[in-house]
């Protein structure tokens, strides 16, 4: 199949659609054919019809009836195999392009930022890539069948009325601009009623994410019912825009059934009174069929009419998935330079870090040189840009100005994916993902032997938990790690690191309290983690920052203070304060 590129325009769903689906094309024009043959007997069947009451009024003969009867079977009959290969074909690719379109999201999601991602709900995200590639599916599954049968009705209605009664053409003619027109009127109010109906659906989408996550300390407070009372509001929302859409496509539906209705019956009658008064040689068998066709045409356009709101929700869903394929927020790395080899000496270089809306910046003219191996700490208080500088170093926030080298390359020239390979993270709260232990710990690498997991586990004082299991490292743990403490939730994350022999690690410790056996055991495991590796860590913890190399200290996102515990606390200053509160 050919994979090129997919692009979702938000000013043009449609036409992005229409793209999207090229790489099917043989697939659809076969269907299309197939479909012709398949609903044959809408339009051949009139003829039968009429032809049978022409025998009715001449009084026979009746064996002409009976050839009559052969052809309608024949007819109706061959519409079981024509319509399974035309699912198959049809449906086929509308299947193969929702997963392109599920793949593709998932794939952009990973090029997003950091940044993106910190801004944006996941749940929202979730709502794109599952709801909105099932709008698209079910868009596509519900119109196929009603336009291309009322496209084929409308030739063939087209080509038998211009065979029996070609008085009668005009007519067909009429019909389109009616249809158009209905859709035109209404066109406008359907994309805004969509859109504010599907942003509603995503505030809703996040708050139920947010009531989730918040569950345990909802429950711990007591406030069930402030929680409830904030999805409420925004079910609330939900239940007001979808009824106002549904209003809006109920009066689209009964406009266009009217305006179609009325053009059948005002035709027929129309071809009655001709035959009456003679001006057109009709026979009543010719009324009987354009009254067949005239019902046919409108019966089809009236519901290709009513697939429009299908449509405007499918279209609203294709700029849903757009608005994050033209999201600006991207991390690029194609066609930089891919580091197979990493020493691990960083330099940042007068980096600055200017978040976006935010009115100083988080970093501030740092410069620093790290050695590789060396263990640097940071310390500082809360908001002093710790979390900004080691995301800085990991290429997760890009700087405003400056540069950060690493081997004395510009991280900017640098594949980000490529470098990340050799960096290992242990954030402060360790996530884990619903899979064993084992599979928690070798993420991401293929066919770890038992020796090495062990070994890591091992070194990250993981064994006693493990061995703590019913099925070992073969026990799955919940989402989160929910089935494990804090402090074991730590040592599998270090076990993590570990596996992977990073070059560099870069360590948020936690900052709550461990009992101090849990501490001894994370200790001993960091110490077999940071040996030989250049490690930079946000250090909450006396034991990390004596062992460090350096020490720096941050405040307002600028370096007031760099050298060793005992330099540090010989000079006084900003850090000797800062452990001064600690120790007290
Ligand atoms: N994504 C962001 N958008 C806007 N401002 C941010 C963002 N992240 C951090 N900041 C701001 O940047 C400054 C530095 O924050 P940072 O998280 O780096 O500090 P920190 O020293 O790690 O704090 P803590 O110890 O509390 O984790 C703070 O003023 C913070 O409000």
């Amino acid at each position: 199949m050919n994979e090129n590129p997919l692009t979702l325009a938000r000013d043009k769903p449609l036409g992005s659609l229409m793209r999207a689906l090229a790489p099917f094309r043989s697939e659809l024009v076969i269907s299309a054919a197939i479909f012709f043959i398949k609903d044959s007997p809408i339009w051949l069947l009139p003829t039968i019809t009429a032809a049978a009451v022409d025998i009715v009024v001449k009084g026979g003969p009746l064996g002409s009836l009976g050839w009559l009867a052969v052809a309608a079977c024949a007819l109706l009959l061959q519409n079981y195999p024509t319509h399974v290969i035309f699912t198959r074909l049809y449906m086929g690719s509308v299947r193969a392009l929702g997963a392109r379109l599920r793949n593709e999201m998932t794939a952009r999601l990973q090029t997003l930022s950091i940044g993106f991602h910190a801004r944006a709900s996941s749940a929202v995200m979730q709502n794109k890539v599952v709801r909105d590639v099932e709008n698209i599916e079910v868009m596509f599954s519900q119109i196929g069948n009603p336009t291309m049968s009322a496209v084929f009705v409308f030739g063939g209605a087209v080509v038998m009325t211009a065979v029996n009664v070609p008085e009668f053409l005009p007519v067909y003619a009429l019909s389109v601009p009616c249809g158009v027109g209905v859709w035109w009127l209404m066109r406008r109010r359907a994309r805004a009623r969509n859109e504010e109906f599907r942003l509603e659906m995503e505030r809703f989408s996040s708050r139920v994410g947010e009531m989730t996550t918040l569950i345990p300390i909802t429950r711990a407070h007591g406030l069930e019912d402030v929680a409830a009372a904030r999805v409420a509001q925004a079910a609330e929302n939900v239940r007001s825009r979808g009824l106002s859409l549904d209003l809006l496509n109920g009066r689209f539906n009964a406009a266009s059934w009217i305006v179609f209705q009325l053009l059948a019956v005002g035709c027929l009658l129309l071809a009655a009174a001709f035959a009456v008064l003679h001006w057109v040689p009709i026979s009543p068998g010719q009324v009987v069929l354009l009254a067949t066709y005239f019902s046919a045409l409108t019966g089809t356009v009236t519901t290709v009419l009513n697939l429009a709101p299908l449509v405007s929700k499918g279209s609203e869903s294709v700029r849903s998935l757009a608005e994050l394929m033209e999201e600006p927020d991207r991390e690029l790395n194609e066609g930089k330079r891919v580091v197979t080899h990493v020493t691990g000496r960083i330099e940042l270089r007068d980096v600055s870090v200017v978040y976006p809306e935010s009115p100083s910046p988080a970093l501030d003219g740092i410069s620093l040189e790290i050695e590789a191996g060396m263990t640097i700490a940071f310390v500082g208080p809360s908001g002093s840009g710790k979390s900004s500088l080691m995301n800085t170093v990991l290429g997760f926030v890009r700087p405003s100005s400056g540069t950060v080298l690493l081997d004395g390359v510009d991280m900017n020239t640098l594949d980000l994916r490529g470098v990340r390979r050799h960096i290992s993270v242990v954030p402060q709260e360790s996530i884990l993902f619903e899979g064993t232990v084992r599979e928690n710990i070798t993420y991401g690498l293929e066919r770890v032997d038992d020796a090495r997991v062990m070994s890591a586990v091992r070194d990250a004082n993981a064994l006693d938990i493990i061995k703590g299991l019913p099925s070992g490292w073969n026990t799955v743990i919940g989402e989160r790690g929910a089935r494990l403490s804090g402090g074991q939730r730590q040592r599998l994350s270090i076990a993590r690191a570990l596996i992977r022999d990073p070059q560099i690690l870069l360590l948020d410790e936690a900052t709550s309290a461990l009992d101090s056996e849990s501490e001894i055991k994370i200790q001993a495991a960091l110490e077999g983690l940071t040996a030989g590796r250049t490690t930079l860590v946000v250090a909450h913890r006396l034991s990390t920052v004596k062992r460090a190399d350096a020490i720096v200290v941050l405040e307002n996102g600028r370096i007031v203070q760099t050298g060793t515990h005992a330099e540090l606390l010989a000079t006084g200053g900003r850090y000797a304060d800062l452990w001064g509160l600690q120790a007290r």
